[in-house]
Parts: C-alpha cells; structure tokens; sequence
C-alpha cells in the first residue's frame, strides 16, 4: 500500500520522493503533503486514485482518532443530511484519519440498511463507487433503546474497541428522547483521559422559555458549554456567514450602517412547498418557531451587532447576545400571521391547502407564513424596524436580506427619479450580494436610472462549489470552533423575545389570514412592511449582462 501510495503521489502531483526505502515514518512527511493537494482537488470536488489510497493507508493498524455517533441513525435527517454530509466530508478528504462512524437506533438495522436509505441523498458521482464502499466500511450500526443503559454500554464497548479516541455524538432526534439519551451518554459513553467528548443538538430546542430552560438546565447539569454544539444550519450557509466579512472588512458600509443611514432591514425566508405530510409535526411548532425565533433572529443579530473585539466564538456569542437583549418581546400587533389555501384549479400540492393535509388537527390556526417587526433598542439602531419575514407554500424558494438605505437627503432631482439604495444579500439560491444604486442613464439623456453594484457568486467565482451548511458545521465541531453555534444564552434570548406571542396565539387562537399556495403570501404583509419604512417601487429592473447569462 505505501508503495503504491508514493507512486501515484508521484505521479499525480509531480512530487518526487526520493527516500531510498518507503518507510511507515515516512507516510507522515508524505501525508501532509497529500492533504494539502488533496484539499485543491477537494475544491474541486473531484476525488481521484490518491485519496483512496491516502484513506486505505490512513486507516492501517493502530487506534481510532476519532468516532462520529449518528444517534437517530434510521431515522429523516440522519440518512437526508447526517449519512450525506459525512459521506462528502470523507470523500473529500477533509476529516482526521482514522474516523469511524457508528450509527445508533433502536430499528434493527444494518450498515446495509442504513446504506440504501442515505445512499439517494449522497449525490455519489461516477468514479467514486470504490470511495464509497471505503466510507461504510468505516461504519457501524447498533440497535439500542433511547433509556436503556445496558444499551449504551453495548454502544461504549463498540466505541472503546477502536481505542482510546475524541467521541462526537450527533443527537438526530425527537426532543422527546433528549433527555434519556444524554443522561446516559454521560453515565456511559464520555470519553476517557485526554480525549474529548462532543455532543450535537439539533433544534427544536424547547417550544417556548420554559421548556428551552428546562432543556437548557438538564444540558448544562450534565455538559460543559464547550463540550455542547446547538445547531442552527443557517449559520453554516456562506452568505449568513459572510456578513461579518461584508459589515467589519469593509470600510465603506461602517459609517452608514446604522439609524442614521438606514431606513429599514427585511429578513425574509421563502419556501416553494408547503408541509407535504409532515403537517401533523409542524402544527405542534408553526412558522415562528420553525424558522423565525431560530433561523431569521441568527441573521438579525449578526446584521445588528456591534464588532467583536476579536473573532472568538465567545467575543462574537457576546455582542449577538447584547443584540437580543436590547429587543423587547414581539407584540401580536407587530405581526401579521397567515396559512395556506389550495390554489383553485390547482394540480397535485398546490391544490392542497395547510387544513387539507391529513396529518393537520381540523381548524388549526397555525401559521405556516410570518411577518413581524422587532425594535432594536440601542444607540445604533433605535427607531430603524427589523421585518422578519417567512413562510411555506410561496411563490419561490429565496433567502435574503434587504438594507434598505435612507432617502437622499435635498434631493435636487425630479420628483420621484431618485430610489433609495438597497444592499441585497441573497442567502439562496444563487448566493450574491447586490447593491441597487442610482448612476446616470448612458448617452446623452441626464436622467437618473437603477442599476447595481452586482456580485454574483456564479459568475464571480468559476466553477465554485460551495460546501453545504451541514458540512461547515460538522466540520467545525471535529475543530472545536463554536462560532457558529447557538449559546445557552442566545437561546434563553430568542425564546423571551417570541415566547409571550406564541403563548397569546395559543391561547387566544387569532384566525390567521389566508393566501393561495404559491403566492407572495398575504397583501396585508406588504401593507404592513409598506408602514414600516421598507418602499417597494417595483421600479428596478435587472438586466443580466450577455456573459452572465451565457455563465461566462
Ligand atoms: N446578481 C444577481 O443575480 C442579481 C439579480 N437581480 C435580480 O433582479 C430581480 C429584481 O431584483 P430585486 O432586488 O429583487 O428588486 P425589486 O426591487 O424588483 O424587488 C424587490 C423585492 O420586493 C418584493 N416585492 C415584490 N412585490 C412587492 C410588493 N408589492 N410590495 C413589497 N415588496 C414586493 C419581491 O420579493 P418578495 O416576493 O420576496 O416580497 C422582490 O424580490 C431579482 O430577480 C433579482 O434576483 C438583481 C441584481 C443582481
Ligand atoms: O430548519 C428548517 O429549515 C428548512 C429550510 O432549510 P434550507 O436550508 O433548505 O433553507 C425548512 O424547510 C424547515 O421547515 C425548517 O425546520
């Protein structure tokens, strides 16, 4: 194997390694050298002969640096997200050697098993069969209870086998089981002396402040904060990620971005579909809880804070934290609530509206579409409305955020010509980031006319494959870098700023309005932001350039 391995290293990356004998020492100068091409051609995303050899090597003799616990391993978001992400992070070479994976469920399943339900979500290309049959040679499955202990012993002597290794225990599964499987992996599967233990949690955390405290507590009896990783994927998404770059890299936007020079801040989510059988679960939760109180208050407050002192996970979890802590709770009266109606004429899920679904209790008044407006109140942003906006069963599937600028003050232009700039982050699809401004219209004509500033991912970055959310983030746990997980305390902040209008629209049950599925959502929401400084003149128009139409 090292023969071979030297060879084709050789030969692929023109690397000569002229060591008389090939010597197991010597893997260890060879094997950096092998990441750090193999990392380009990971870029790439191509896998070629090298990095199978590099993991058949990598994987010779000896202990277990690391092992991966999927726990939920039969169940959705383990074979959609967990089995695929691990999958492309083995592949393209990017976890430490020696990483085994084993999955935890209480289905009695095999590798097997668990292989066909994953393999549809892995995006597996050709030429990379080989590769994957290498990564479920690395796994292992066990059929256990969620509350038996004798179970997790069974799961500690499996993880103990492969040695004295860092252990990473992904909890992808009902909260209901939370609070007996980490009870028990402290009892039972923590690691020993040198080596760390991680635990992954996926959201729900909790319905409201109660239950999340409650959680919260039950965690931090049995985990250390750095020991606890609280996943909100859109934090590991390269546009959300990218604000902290865009706001404190660039002197440009730093004296502007605040209440004197912005008018108003749109954070929206839209999906295309709407609960597709899975009604029965999302009424328990609704729009807010699903998206807003988690997923649009992470982007708020990274869009609203203060410049850390530093780029430490707890430097940044500090100034989102004094962020949450300057909004009041949100007010019923600062929303306007919706839920989907089949569009008449309809074909197949369009047709169905949120109270057809079978799964949804008859009459229910969840909302499946939100928008509400939060204050900031601080020196920075007192006065400036923060609209958070999402909904199912809309008219497009688009993430984004939307400054809008203030007016231009003595405008000498005519009446109505000058529109406000706006900074347009698109979070998905398409990651760009866009400013519409005004220039004069080219030739002889002195009118004023929209355009923009335009960074297009696509055509700026050629051939750019972004790594998925769930990579970054599983990737950063095997690091230790928590940057972009939710602390206790942010947590404990978004739950008492959504927390009182969860409890009234439980309690008093508000109709909400409707909207035809595949919509922009309610009228009333537009009207709404419309009173809330965000001008929409439905007067830009983008033309793309012929390069980037062709993707030049
Ligand atoms: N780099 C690129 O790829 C670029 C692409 N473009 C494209 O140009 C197009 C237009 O740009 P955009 O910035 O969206 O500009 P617009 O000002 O035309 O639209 C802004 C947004 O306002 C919302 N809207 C529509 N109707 C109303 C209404 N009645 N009241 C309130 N809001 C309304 C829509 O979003 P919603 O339905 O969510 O409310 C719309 O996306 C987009 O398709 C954009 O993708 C522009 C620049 C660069
Ligand atoms: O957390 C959630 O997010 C998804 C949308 O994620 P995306 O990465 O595809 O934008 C949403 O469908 C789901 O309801 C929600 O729980």
């Amino acid at each position: 194997m090292y023969r071979q391995y030297k060879k084709e290293l050789e030969k692929q990356r023109g690397l000569k390694c002229d060591t008389p004998t090939f010597r197991e020492t010597e893997v260890d100068i060879l094997l950096p050298v092998a990441d750090e091409y193999l990392g380009k051609m990971a870029v790439q995303g191509k896998v070629d002969m090298l990095s199978i050899l590099r993991d058949e090597l990598a994987y010779e003799g000896g202990a277990a640096s690391h092992v991966f616990v999927v726990l939920g391993a039969s169940g959705d978001l383990a074979k959609k997200k967990i089995y695929p992400t691990l999958w492309w992070l083995f592949r393209d070479g990017l976890l430490p050697p020696k990483t085994y994976f084993i999955g935890y469920s209480r289905s009695k399943l095999t590798v097997d098993d668990i292989k066909k339900k994953a393999l549809p979500f892995m995006k597996v290309k050709n030429g990379e069969e080989q590769k994957v049959e290498q990564f479920f040679k690395i796994n292992e499955y066990i059929a256990g209870s969620y509350d038996s202990p004798g179970d997790f012993s069974k799961l500690n002597k499996a993880i103990e086998q492969k040695g004295s290794c860092n252990r990473l225990f992904y909890l992808a599964l009902p909260p209901t089981v939370y609070e007996s499987v980490t009870l028990n992996l402290k009892a039972t599967c923590m690691s020993k002396s040198d080596k760390w233990t991680r635990v992954i949690v996926e959201k729900p955390f909790g319905k409201d402040l109660e239950s999340s405290n409650r959680l919260s507590n039950h965690l931090s009896a049995l985990f250390k904060e750095e020991e606890l990783y609280r996943i909100d994927h859109y934090l590991g998404k390269e546009m959300v990620q990218n604000l902290m770059v865009l706001r404190f890299a660039n002197r440009i936007f730093s004296p502007v971005w605040n209440r004197d020079g912005i008018a108003s801040v749109v954070i929206s989510f839209k999906e295309p579909f709407g609960t597709q059988g899975r009604g029965g679960y999302f009424d328990e939760f609704g729009i807010i809880r699903d998206v807003m109180q988690n997923h649009l208050m992470q982007i708020l407050t990274l869009v609203a804070m203060e410049k850390p002192p530093t780029t430490n996970a707890e430097d940044i979890r500090n100034e989102k934290v004094k962020v949450l802590k300057s909004i009041q709770p949100v007010d019923i009266k600062d929303t306007v609530l919706g839920q989907y109606v089949g569009k008449p004429g309809g074909k197949g899920d369009e047709a169905q509206g949120y109270l057809d679904d079978p799964t949804v209790p008859k009459g229910s008044v969840t909302p499946t579409f939100a928008t509400a407006v939060l204050h900031v109140k601080n020196e920075r942003w007192d006065g400036v409305p923060f609209i958070l906006r999402c909904g199912k069963a809309l008219n497009e599937r688009k993430a984004e955020v939307r400054i809008q600028f203030k007016d231009v003050a003595g405008d000498i232009f005519p009446d109505g010509e000058v529109k406000r700039n706006e900074l347009v982050i698109r979070v998905q699809p398409d990651e760009a980031v866009y400013l519409k401004m005004m220039a004069k219209s080219p030739g002889m004509s002195f009118n004023c006319e929209e355009t923009e500033l335009d960074l297009s991912y696509s055509s700026r970055y050629k051939d750019l494959k972004l790594p998925d959310a769930y990579e970054r983030l599983i990737l950063d746990v095997f690091s230790g870098i928590q940057i972009n997980f939710v602390r206790s305390d942010e947590l404990y902040e978004a739950w008492r700023i959504f927390t009182p209008l969860l409890n009234k629209i439980e309690t008093e049950k508000p109709k909400p309005i409707t909207y035809v599925y595949g919509s922009r959502g309610p009228k009333e929401s537009d009207e709404f932001m419309a009173d809330r400084d965000f001008k929409y003149t439905g007067t830009y128009r983008w033309t793309e350039s012929k390069e980037t139409k062709a993707g030049l």
